[in-house]
């Protein structure tokens, strides 16, 4: 069963009214258990409405979205996915901690079971020295790993992110792609990852899909094997090699790994 299953979706904003936007047309996207789906596209092209439709914060116009075979409604109340925004959202008057207990806590867990819980991917994430930190003591980079370990506290079997490391520097960004690479490994996760750069799609992935603005589609799905998800494979001619099929992809040029 797929991980994510989006079929013939349309999203139209203020529909009838004379700022009616098309921000999506025909869309189907299907995801794999465990597998790492970029989503890669101008500015505009709908990368934000498709994740959003895929968590049920907004409903299509037309077409239907699935979360591991179930309504995207009901897997967004039984929290089969976590998800993490460019922001990393904390909340300022509670600890690192509580901030990654928090989902537990709506799902009635009892204090110690989630203290432990919170305690462990504060730990998957390098941070368990700063539980008892509050947000703003910390660096933008910690703060969205608290944002990761709180997404991935239930455990949910989808990770769904959208530009989680846009603020970031080159060097923090780096860092944590290597992290989530490694979280999403161990925990078996998959992951729909929305991103502007090119060079973090084809690292972080298995597929990355390509979208055009106006109405927002679909206008490629390019698979990429490197060999390994370390910094050997950034230098790897199989990583330039995607990276350059994706940036064709983007302006629109015929693909190789389309034909
Ligand atoms: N709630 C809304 N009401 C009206 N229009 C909206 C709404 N949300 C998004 N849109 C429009 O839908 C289109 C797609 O927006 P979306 O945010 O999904 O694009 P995006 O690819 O994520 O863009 P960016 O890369 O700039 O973040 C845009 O034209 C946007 O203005």
């Amino acid at each position: 069963m797929s991980a994510v299953e989006v079929s013939g979706v349309t999203k139209v904003f203020n529909q009838g009214r004379t700022d009616e936007v098309v921000a999506l047309s025909d869309v189907d996207l299907s995801v794999g258990q465990g597998e790492f789906v970029s989503l890669i596209g101008p500015s505009g092209c709908g990368k934000s409405t498709l994740l959003r439709l895929i968590a049920d914060l907004i409903a299509p116009s037309t077409g239907t979205v699935t979360v591991a075979g179930k309504t995207a409604g009901a897997a967004r109340k039984e929290q089969a996915y976590g998800i993490a925004f460019q922001q990393a959202g904390l909340f300022e008057w509670r600890t690192v901690l509580k901030n990654v207990e928090l989902p537990l806590e709506l799902r009635g867990m009892s204090r110690a079971e989630r203290k432990d819980k919170a305690s462990e991917m504060l730990a998957l994430v390098g941070l368990e020295e700063f539980a008892g930190h509050y947000p703003a003591q910390l660096s933008g980079g910690m703060q969205q790993r608290v944002a990761i370990a709180r997404a991935l506290a239930v455990q949910p079997p989808l990770l769904l992110m959208d530009e989680p490391f846009g603020a970031l520097d080159e060097m923090t960004r780096e860092r944590l792609q290597s992290e989530l690479l490694a979280i999403c490994a161990t925990t078996g996760t998959s992951t729909v990852f929305v991103t502007h750069s090119i060079s973090e799609a084809v690292f972080l992935s298995n597929r990355v899909v390509v979208m055009s603005a106006r109405p927002g589609r679909i206008t490629a799905s390019i698979p990429i094997s490197l060999e390994s998800r370390d910094e050997a494979a950034r230098q790897s001619p199989a990583y330039f090699e995607s990276v350059t099929s994706v940036r064709q992809a983007l302006r629109g040029a015929p693909l190789k790994s389309a034909s």
